[in-house]
């Protein structure tokens, strides 16, 4: 997938799916079906993403007039950030982002720069300059909720009406709601998919319903770290990962987990899925001074140091707690040891 973080590198003429896609939920992946094409990929020489300097553009042009790239737009900084300064965590930092666009078909990524020009841009300037001059735009999905141009004044049904004009067609997405019998007593019907509805329900350790939401499991991934090398002495080795500072991380607490090793995998093997157990916190049983996250993979021994790791979240199993003793606190990652087995094998 070809990656433009400027209108000058853009690869055109595109069909356009827009919005700010983090994390690309069912209800994004609904937006962003729209635009994939049946056409073979013609951007198969353009695989790694990201150096504009050797731009492919003229090995990969379309080679009929209505051949057009699979592009999803979005807004580099976020709005946000850039209207409050203050910077944010995502749900799928860019390097996700982009390995989940891959995976639905994408051809393109464009990050238009969100900048003091860019935010005074009326909706009509929005459409003629940035979607039909420069981005050759031939067809649009868009959400329902989507608002664009200074102070997000036009609609999408604006979008719609001032497309037209271009004879540039607009698909509006209606907003999914994920139904589905979540608790005990019932049918509980959530609020429509969001970004924001995935963050609240991590944030509450809400793993079930974030996972329905995004249409897979919440992951982290990092590379692994030395701790403070007691894991071991203890019967259970925890690999620390540093995971990037703007991945949103969810609640504190322990989670049972599935995790891949990622490192030395070829591209096209699937890796293998090992069980276990996670922490996420500050340790106070050790008296830990920084937030950390550790995992500890069961039946498993060898040694991770450097190795990057995928951490799929699957269940919330209690909150971080401090122990009187090493002991106790032994006990208690063996008690969730057993509950994260049964959890992960379909027992409960
Ligand atoms: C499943 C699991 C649960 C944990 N729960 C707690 C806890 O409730 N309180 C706490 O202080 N530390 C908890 N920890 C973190 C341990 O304190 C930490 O793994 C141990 O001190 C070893 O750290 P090290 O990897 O730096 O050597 C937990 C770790 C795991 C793997
Ligand atoms: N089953 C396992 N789960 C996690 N890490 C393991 C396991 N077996 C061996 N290891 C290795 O042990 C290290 C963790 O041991 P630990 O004593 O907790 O040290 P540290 O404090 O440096 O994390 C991991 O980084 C990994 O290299």
């Amino acid at each position: 997938m070809w990656v433009a973080s400027s209108t000058a590198s853009v690869l055109r003429p595109t069909t356009v799916a827009l919005g700010k896609f983090d994390g690309v939920h069912l209800g994004h992946q609904r937006v962003i079906q729209p635009i994939l094409q049946p056409a073979p990929n013609k951007a198969g020489e353009m695989e790694k993403w990201g150096d504009e300097a050797n731009s492919p553009q003229k090995s990969v042009t379309p080679q009929a007039q209505e051949l057009t790239y699979s592009t999803v737009v979005t807004f580099r900084p976020h709005p946000q950030e850039f209207f409050t300064g203050t910077p944010r965590t995502w749900l799928t930092p860019l390097d996700e982002k982009v390995q989940q666009l891959r995976s639905l078909g994408v051809e393109q990524l464009v990050l238009l720069p969100f900048d003091k020009e860019l935010s005074a841009l009326s909706p009509e300037d929005f459409v003629d300059k940035i979607l039909v001059q420069q981005l050759q735009c031939q067809r649009i999905s868009v959400g329902q909720d989507f608002c664009f141009g200074k102070q997000r004044q036009g609609t999408a049904k604006d979008l719609q009406l001032l497309a037209a004009n271009y004879n540039i067609p607009v698909t509006i997405v209606p907003l999914q709601t994920h139904t589905d019998n979540l608790s005990d007593s019932g049918f509980v019907s959530l609020p429509p998919i969001s970004t924001s509805l995935i963050r609240q329900c991590l944030e509450s350790g809400d793993i079930k319903s974030a996972n329905l939401c995004l249409g897979r499991p919440y992951t982290l991934f990092g590379i692994v770290i030395q701790g403070q090398q007691l894991g071991r002495t203890i019967g259970f080795p925890t690999a620390n990962l540093q995971i990037p500072s703007d991945k949103f991380l969810p609640r504190q607490g322990v989670y049972a987990v599935t995790v891949s090793i990622l490192s030395d995998i070829p591209d096209a093997t699937t890796p293998q899925l090992i069980l276990g157990v996670m922490n996420i916190g500050n340790r106070p049983t050790v008296n830990g001074t920084n937030s950390s996250v550790e995992v500890h993979l069961f039946d498993w021994s060898g040694d991770l140091y450097g190795q990057q790791l995928a951490v799929q979240i699957i269940e919330f199993l209690r909150p971080e707690q401090k122990f009187a003793s090493l002991e106790a606190l032994k006990n208690q990652i063996q008690q969730d040891s057993t509950i994260a087995r049964k959890i992960l094998s379909g027992e409960c």
